[in-house]
This record gives structure tokens, C-alpha cells and sequence, in this order.
């Protein structure tokens, strides 16, 4: 019999999914036996992603049809807002299996907030009392003892990682905080919209969301938490002309202390980290050092500007922003080494 996890993916013909696939096909101790599809259920992977031919893999169903009794873990890649109810009915299936939500319907803590980001009451909110943030770095234990992780958004996993040892450490003015963030066209999902045409997103730089996009109280949570304050910040995404990436500008007022002060309580911070790197004085992140990867790599820089400086970071938005963390947050679930399945340099160029 075999000793690997048995996994099943909600979502499997979107892009989280599909990196979920991509990075657990080649995992040391996970087997996927289950994928779900909405409007593609009943068609084989490869029809959906041809990139997999090689793989023998499950069909895509509609998630009704998993016995969920007979799997170990689910990743879910579902839209906001589907997940909550589908989830609740796959616990109640099986109320020891695992999830690794990579939807924003956990995430949040406080229902009112939830409500007035989301536009409707949680439809689950007892399993949202017991869910655990996902932010690897710095809820382990919690997630090595979880059923249910909220995995972050991918613009919240590259601002917190830049941000929350600083705030932590009170190096920064937490009331000052301003994080200009740009993603990857594949930040908004495979579904056919307008903006992410290669017409209308190839040529071009675009702002969305200003000063009212749904990671705010997202980051502001948890930098709260690492604060011990309320704590709201500036932050504004933009779309960017590439597929997969992601790079957060954050500008910050300094507490008494220098730019290389910061760069060194992040180094010691992430020391001991596997994916999270911290550039040397004068490297630039980029995000092609990442593409395809879970590394985070992390830069900080004085501002002209006096007390005050700019952190930059850098991350795979389908990885570390999403699959590859899930997957890291199940290895601590499953007591596996944390980096399995996950080691792959960036693809560069
Ligand atoms: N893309 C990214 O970079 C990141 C995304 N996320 C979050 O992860 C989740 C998935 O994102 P992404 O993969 O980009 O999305 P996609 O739009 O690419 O995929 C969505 C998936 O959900 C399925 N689906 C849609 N509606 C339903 C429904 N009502 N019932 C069952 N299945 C449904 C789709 O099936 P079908 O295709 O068959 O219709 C598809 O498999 C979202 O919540 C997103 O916000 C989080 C971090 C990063
Ligand atoms: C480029 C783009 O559109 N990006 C998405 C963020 C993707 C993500 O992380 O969304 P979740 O919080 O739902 O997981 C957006 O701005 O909504």
C-alpha cells in the first residue's frame, strides 16, 4: 500500500489549482487522486492543460462527486465566496481530512470586517473561528496542529513578509505604512475577463482597486498582530504585462534607526528560513528571481527622504503566493519536511 498522502484539489481547471497539480505531481510523499472542475468537470487535465501531458491524472469532476472519506488533504482554488459552503460540506464528509484553502474565505477574522469587505455575512463561521492564517513564517505551530489554513493572498504574502518582523521589532511607524504593489496577469485567474486581455493588459501599466482593494484589512490584520496596535495602511495593486510575479514596493518611516538596521533585523529574522531570502546591501529583488519558485527574496534601500525607507519584494504569485505555500503549510501539517516538493530554482530568463 502506498504510504503517500492521498490529495484531491477543488479548483483543479483554474490557476491555482493548476500549479497545485503541477508542484504535488512531483512530490516525494503526495498522490493526487481527486480534481474538480466547474464549467470543464468531466474533461481530462490535458484537455484543460495541455502542459501535462505526461502525468496520468484523475478527470476533473464536480466536487459533489469526490468521496472525500478516502483522501488525506484538499487544496481548494476556488473562487471567493464558493468556498466557505463547499468546504463545510467536505468536512462533514470527512472531518479529519486536511485543507489548504488558497481562497480569501478564511482569512479574516473578524466577521464584521469580513462583511463589510466581502459584501455578504460568513457562511461558515464556526470553521472560521478555527482556521489558522497560513503565513508560514510565522504561524508554524498553529498550522503543524491545524484541520483548516487560510493560506494569505499573494499581495498580503509579499507585503507581510517585508513588513511584519519590522513591525514586530517596532522599527517602523506603523501608522505610516505605504505598499505600491504590481501583479502578474495570472493574479486574476483563468476566467475570461476584460482587463486581462492581452489587448488591454500587454501594453500597459494599470492601477485597480485604489485605496479599496480586499488585502487591505487582510495585511492590516496581521501587521496589527505583529504591532500589538490597530494599524491601517496605504495600498494600491496594479496589473502588470507579465504572466506569473509579483513585486511590493513598501515605503516606510523609520523609528530612530537606519535602512541598515532594517535589512539586518530581516536577516536575522529569516536566517534559519528555507524560502525566504534577504538580499545584500545593493542587490535589486527582482521578480524573475523567483518566477516559477516558493523563494520570497526581500531588499531594503534608504529613501532620499530622511527617516525614512523603501522595502522591495519579490514572489511567484501561483507559488509562494499561493500553491507553493499551501503545499508548504501541508507538509507541517503532515510532519514532512517542510521544503518537499517545493526546491525548484526560478525559472530565469
Ligand atoms: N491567481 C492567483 O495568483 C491567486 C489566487 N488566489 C485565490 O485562489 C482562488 C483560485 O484562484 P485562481 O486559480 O486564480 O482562479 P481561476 O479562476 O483560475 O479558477 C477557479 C476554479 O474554480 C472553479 N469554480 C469556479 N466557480 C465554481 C463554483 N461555483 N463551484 C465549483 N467550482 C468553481 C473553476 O472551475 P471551471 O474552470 O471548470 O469553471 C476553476 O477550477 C481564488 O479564490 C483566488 O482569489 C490566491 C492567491 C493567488
Ligand atoms: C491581479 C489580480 O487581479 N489579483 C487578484 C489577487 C489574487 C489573490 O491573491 O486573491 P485572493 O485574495 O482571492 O486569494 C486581485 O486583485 O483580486
Amino acid at each position: 500500500m502506498s504510504s503517500k498522502k492521498k490529495i484531491g484539489i477543488l479548483g483543479a481547471s483554474g490557476y491555482t489549482g493548476a500549479d497545485a497539480v503541477r508542484l504535488l505531481a512531483r512530490h516525494p510523499n503526495a498522490e493526487i487522486t481527486a480534481l474538480t472542475a466547474n464549467t470543464h468537470a468531466g474533461k481530462a487535465m490535458d484537455e484543460v492543460f495541455p502542459h501535462f501531458f505526461m502525468l496520468d491524472l484523475p478527470k476533473l469532476v464536480e466536487w459533489e462527486k469526490v468521496d472525500w472519506s478516502k483522501l488525506d488533504a484538499v487544496f481548494c482554488g476556488l473562487p471567493h465566496g464558493a468556498t466557505q459552503e463547499i468546504i463545510a460540506a467536505v468536512l462533514a464528509a470527512n472531518p479529519k481530512i486536511k485543507i489548504l484553502d488558497m481562497s480569501a474565505d478564511f482569512r479574516l477574522r473578524d466577521m464584521n470586517t469580513y462583511a463589510q469587505w466581502y459584501g455578504h455575512e460568513h457562511r461558515a463561521p464556526k470553521l472560521q473561528g478555527e482556521a489558522v492564517y497560513g503565513l508560514t513564517e510565522f504561524y508554524r505551530e498553529k498550522i503543524a496542529a491545524a484541520r483548516l489554513v487560510a493560506c494569505p493572498g499573494c499581495y498580503p504574502t509579499a507585503a507581510l513578509l517585508a513588513l511584519v518582523p519590522l513591525a514586530k521589532a517596532k522599527l517602523i511607524d506603523v501608522d505610516d505604512i505605504v505598499i505600491d504593489a504590481k501583479s502578474g496577469v495570472t493574479g486574476a485567474g483563468r476566467g475570461l475577463k476584460q482587463n486581462t486581455l492581452f489587448s488591454e493588459a500587454g501594453e500597459g501599466l494599470s492601477p485597480y482597486s485604489v485605496g479599496t482593494h480586499r488585502h487591505s484589512p487582510e495585511i492590516e490584520q496581521e501587521i496589527g498582530v505583529a504591532a500589538g496596535s490597530n494599524v491601517t495602511v496605504n495600498f494600491t495593486p496594479h496589473l502588470i504585462p507579465m504572466s506569473r510575479g509579483e513585486l511590493c514596493t513598501s515605503y516606510v518611516k523609520l523609528n530612530g534607526v537606519s535602512p541598515d538596521d532594517l535589512r539586518a533585523a530581516l536577516a536575522a529574522a529569516y536566517k534559519d528560513e528555507p524560502f525566504v531570502h534577504v538580499a545584500k546591501k545593493g542587490v535589486m529583488p527582482q521578480t524573475q528571481n523567483v518566477r516559477g519558485s516558493n523563494y520570497v527574496q526581500v531588499g531594503v534601500f534608504a529613501d532620499r527622504i530622511k527617516n525614512r525607507a523603501i522595502v522591495i519584494s519579490v514572489l511567484d504569485n501561483l507559488v509562494k503566493g499561493s500553491a507553493g505555500q499551501a503545499i508548504q503549510n501541508m507538509n507541517l501539517m503532515f510532519g514532512l519536511p517542510e521544503t518537499a516538493g517545493l526546491e525548484q530554482i526560478a525559472l530565469f530568463p
